[in-house]
């Protein structure tokens, strides 16, 4: 009996309930001692009094083996022995006895003590479980050590804690984790495999030279591609507070550290969500954070370092070019602010807007979108979008963007399925950057900036409410309290994949700024927004033929209106730059931003202050000057060469449409001619007049043979052949303009239709016909 109970005890000790497995270095006469004692409290023969004093001596063997062990093991690699109190196995048998007994407190207490108090060690636990969804995973891992101790038995997860003690107790603790043998890098694979999930991100931007110089402290540190540790100071002195002193460990999608480039942010939080977007997804990409967090640097960025918007816009581009040849996609642009409670268009300002909802969510009425063919279409629309936003200096940032800005592309492909059916898909891309949060004191005026603080706080607070109802799973979210939120509402709430990327200072004077935006983007990374499924319609391709000819004709009609307009866009755009480049034959570096400015903006732009983004037109101010005047003749001379090659292709094509159309012209006039001609020649037999036709050669009798070149005679020219210089303002017919304007511009105009012959002189003014 003893032998074999002895070594069924070991058996039960070693492997208890919850599977774990504990090794015990004990030595044997402790184990033996400790085996009898068991046996002694498992008798039921005696008495709970006799227990409870067995109890007592084990646990002070206990106490004694844990404590031997910890003086022997070396520091900081202390192996924690994890003891389970005989106790809690006691517990149950018991259980009756402890309902009568007053000592049941005391074996209460002293199964506290014995489990409630784990010392700094190492611990290794497995569980396998069944698998919780990933997310589940990810949220109890975030929450610390102490919540994977207590971690609910869902998962199948390997856990390893490694406490690094600091001489001044202030390095973190350091987690490495496994899940399920999977690494949750991925993000691509995060956008597939849990679309729906609001991906979120943090990027640190460098220390200011300002900070620098006040000899500010850095309190954030980028632990490794996911983990973010914030580290809090305190003044030397203030010994209540050095002792409440803490750090904290968030994890995020990825961490960005001061170093990490834009092309390297792009791709990581963006990039998926271009692709999804040319499959007809809708994605959001927005910056939050303090007010000289980076925001405004990440998605714009500056003219040597293009940010997100930029960059998506390029890669839109990329992508639709690899993608198509024959013009199946049409790219709409709108470029939207709130400022102070208020919707304006940046692209074309005026009056503000009004919000409404429609079947495709909610719109701002109005709002202009432009249809946009290129790259460096799309950058002058941001620049000249940049330029009206409003942005002013303020204590905390010099360049401080006081609006909420939001970049809208809409994607619209039309494909054709294996069933030969048209598919046409509508992606929609918004990418925003949000004004900063901002505590009242760090702004510097107390009156408009003030307001502007208050109103851009009460956005961002209601941003948060329905964060935090979308979270907490609420039926009503209260996107109706801002206008922002009314905006944002398909990206938080709609089938969308969003992504946010959460700026912060690593400046110790900023870290209540730092903590609140890591707690806020914390909280967002449980928004679940709807599954994302691809806006398609279907066009069946007709049966009969009559219908397919006609729906080619109209494709086609449809395709030739796209490529006039394209052509218009980019000539325009060519005539301009042609234009300021040839009435400024040797520019000087400051009147090159004006050239490329349009004038009305260039105005409002005096009053502003220069702004270092690469989008506002006042990029050029320190770099160029630097460059010198030689190096930006140089450029512009090389710009130059490359519009005359450009326009004297144009001209070229120009000039071969305008021969073709000709063609058709004098074709139909001929058909025209002919009956007139025949009367003509009879009257001028009877009455013995002159007719025009009558000084023509005679054309050959029916069954003589018709000379080709005859049919392709070309005309006498009418007029001399314009040359692209030859067109000035008033020689240039006027076209309306996609803004509504009225501008002079040969090659924004459809050429000028030919006067009908019937029109011109000899036959308007011709007598009437006397056989009539
Ligand atoms: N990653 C970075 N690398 C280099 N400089 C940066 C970085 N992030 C921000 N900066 C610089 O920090 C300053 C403040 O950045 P930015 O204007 O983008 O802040 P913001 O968050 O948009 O502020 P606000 O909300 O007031 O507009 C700028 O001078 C910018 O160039």
């Amino acid at each position: 009996m003893p032998v074999s109970t002895r070594s069924q005890f070991v058996n039960h000790e070693q492997n208890d309930s919850n599977g774990e497995h504990r090794t015990r270095s004990r030595s044997r006469s402790e184990q033996e001692e400790t085996t009898q004692t068991n046996l002694y409290l498992r008798n039921p023969h005696h008495g709970l009094k006799e227990k409870m004093r067995a109890l007592t001596l084990l646990y002070e063997q206990q106490k004694k083996a844990s404590a031997a062990l910890r003086n022997q093991s070396p520091k900081p690699e202390e192996k924690r022995v994890a003891t389970t109190h005989p106790s809690v196995e006691l517990l149950g048998s018991c259980k009756k006895e402890q309902k009568d007994s007053k000592d049941s407190s005391f074996l209460h207490n002293v199964m506290k003590e014995n489990t409630a108090k784990p010392p700094s060690s190492t611990i290794t636990r497995t569980f396998v479980l069944p698998q919780p969804p990933l997310d589940d995973v990810k949220e109890n891992l975030v929450m610390g050590p102490d919540r994977i101790l207590g971690f609910p038995r869902k998962a199948n997860v390997t856990t390893t804690v490694a406490r690094k003690l600091s001489m001044g107790g202030s390095l973190p603790q350091r987690e490495t984790k496994e899940v399920n043998g999977a690494k949750m890098e991925g993000v691509a694979e995060r956008v597939v495999n849990c679309g729906s999930r609001i991906l979120v991100f943090v990027r640190l931007r460098p220390m200011s030279k300002k900070e620098k110089e006040a000899g500010s402290r850095c309190c954030v540190r980028i632990v490794n591609k996911k983990e973010v540790y914030l580290t809090e100071f305190a003044n030397e002195n203030d010994y209540l507070r050095l002792k409440r002193l803490r750090g904290r460990h968030f994890t995020f999608d990825a961490s960005f550290s001061d170093s990490t480039s834009q092309q390297e942010v792009y791709s990581t939080t963006t990039a998926e969500l271009v692709e999804a977007v040319l499959q007809g997804r809708n994605g959001s990409v927005f910056c939050y954070g303090a007010t000289g967090a980076g925001k405004t640097y990440t998605m714009l960025g500056t003219m040597e370092n293009p940010g997100v918007m930029v960059l998506a816009i390029k890669d839109l581009f990329t992508k639709i070019r690899q993608r198509s040849c024959d013009g199946n996609h049409v790219v709409h642009l709108s470029y939207l602010e709130v400022y102070n409670e208020t919707v304006r268009d940046l692209l074309a300002p005026g009056r503000p807007l009004v919000l409404r909802e429609d079947k495709q969510g909610i719109v701002a009425a109005g709002l202009t979108q432009y249809r946009a063919y290129s790259t460096d279409e799309v950058m002058a629309l941001l620049q000249r979008g940049n330029q009206n936003r409003t942005t002013e200096p303020t204590r905390a940032n010099e360049t401080s963007s006081r609006s909420h800005a939001i970049l809208q592309v809409v994607v619209e492909y039309r494909v054709k399925d294996a069933s030969m059916n048209i598919v046409n898909r509508v992606g929609k891309l918004s990418l925003i950057d949000l004004a900063g949060s901002e505590r009242a004191l760090a702004t510097d005026q107390r009156t408009v900036r003030s307001i502007e603080g208050a109103n851009i706080n009460r956005s961002l607070l209601a941003l948060s409410s329905c964060i935090n109802a979308l979270v907490e799973g609420k039926k009503h979210i209260p996107y109706r309290n801002s206008k922002l939120t009314q905006l944002l509402k398909d990206s938080l709430g709609g089938a969308c994949n969003t992504a946010m990327i959460a700026n912060i200072s690593p400046c110790n004077l900023s870290f209540g700024e730092t903590q609140n935006t890591l707690h806020w983007a914390d909280r967002a990374k449980e928004i679940r927004t709807k599954a994302t499924e691809a806006n398609e319609e279907l066009h069946q391709v007709p049966e009969s033929e009559t219908d397919q000819a006609k729906l080619l004709l109209e494709l086609q009609k449809g395709n030739r209106e796209l490529r006039v307009q394209m052509a218009r866009q980019q000539q325009k755009l060519l005539t301009l730059q042609a234009q300021s480049l040839a009435a400024n034959t040797s520019p000087t570096p400051s009147s090159v931003s004006s050239l490329l400015t349009p004038p009305s903006t260039a105005r409002q732009n005096e009053k502003r202050k220069p702004r270092s983004s690469f989008l506002n037109g006042n990029c050029f101010t320190p770099e160029f000057k630097r460059k010198g005047a030689q190096e930006a003749a140089r450029e512009l001379q090389l710009n130059v060469k490359a519009l005359e090659a450009e326009i004297e292709r144009m001209k070229k094509d120009h000039a071969l449409q305008i021969k073709h159309k000709d063609d058709l012209i004098r074709e139909l006039l001929r058909k025209s001619e002919k009956p007139l001609e025949r009367r003509g020649t009879e009257v001028a037999k009877r009455t013995g007049a002159v007719t025009r036709a009558s000084l023509r050669p005679k054309e050959p009798s029916t069954g003589e043979l018709k000379s080709p070149s005859h049919r392709f005679r070309s005309p006498v020219p009418t007029a001399k052949k314009r040359s692209f210089w030859d067109i000035t303002t008033s020689n240039s017919p006027s076209v309306t303009t996609l803004n509504g304007r009225k501008t002079r511009s040969h090659v924004t105009s459809e050429p000028a239709p030919a006067p009908s012959m019937l029109l011109q002189p000899g036959f308007a003014r011709q007598k009437p016909d006397p056989l009539k």
